[in-house]
């Protein structure tokens, strides 16, 4: 369970608040107007941006304070966060250990999960001589052997043609179920957040509000969300 308490925080002109909780295990959207916080939202939960007031808790446990290295959350952002000179085992191995040293038993783990994400034999490629969606592929590979419980989605997929989208969102909820984690997801597409997640986080006039059933939701927009859908 994910508990954001009477959170606030300004940046310049912006202000955000957040008073929610997100119960475990959840596929959920962030949805709002660009400008909205949807990015800071996720900031906040993963530890790049720290509150003006209020606590985070995860499990019970205040992570406020933690640095991101030490939340239990990882992130997939849509420039995937590859290293363009390192090969795809390099890239993925990097979510064990950044220096790379891995064990017999973390290179099985590696070949494991390139395996569940369709990229067995590419190992040495560079990812520039990936498609965009063997790229996601790799991050998502990385992702899957950080086994963190709380998964954090910024667009990810925006680059990619719908099907290929569709079908990387149904890879990221087979492996958050099958790692009973929580994920949220920052997207533009009413659909995708139709399709993947059950309940959405609005974001509107500064504040996250509670997660309500997307589809109700996205039938019954409220004024701000409904000028931003169009
Ligand atoms: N470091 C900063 N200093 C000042 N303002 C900031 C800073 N970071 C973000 N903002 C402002 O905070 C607001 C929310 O930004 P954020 O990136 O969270 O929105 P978003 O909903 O993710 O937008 P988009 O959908 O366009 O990506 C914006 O008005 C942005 O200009």
């Amino acid at each position: 369970m994910l508990e954001l308490c009477d959170i606030a925080v300004t940046l310049g002109e912006f202000a955000l608040a957040a008073d929610l909780s997100i119960p475990p295990a959840s596929h959920m959207a962030v949805i709002g107007a660009s400008g909205s916080g949807k990015s800071t939202l996720l900031s906040l939960i993963g530890g790049f941006l720290a509150p003006d007031r209020g606590r985070i808790y995860w499990n019970g446990n205040d992570i406020t304070a933690l640095p991101p290295g030490r939340r239990p959350v990882s992130f997939l952002f849509q420039d995937q966060n590859l290293f363009p000179h390192l090969s795809v085992a390099q890239n993925v191995g990097l979510g064990l250990r950044p220096d790379l040293r891995l064990s017999s038993d973390q290179r099985a783990r590696l070949t494991r999960a390139l395996e569940e994400v369709g990229l067995a034999g590419m190992e040495t490629r560079r990812p520039a001589s990936l498609s965009g969606g063997q790229q996601s592929r790799v991050a998502l590979a990385r992702v899957l052997l950080r086994a963190r419980p709380l998964l954090l989605l910024d667009e990810p997929f925006a680059a990619l043609g719908p099907a290929l989208k569709a079908e990387m969102l149904e890879l990221v909820a087979r492996i958050a179920d099958e790692t009973q984690a929580t994920v949220l997801m920052v997207t533009h597409d009413p659909q995708d957040a139709r399709s993947f997640a059950p309940q959405t986080i609005l974001i509107d006039k500064g504040t996250a509000h509670a997660p309500t059933a997307t589809g109700d939701l996205l039938d019954n927009p409220p004024p701000g969300l409904r000028a931003y859908l169009g």
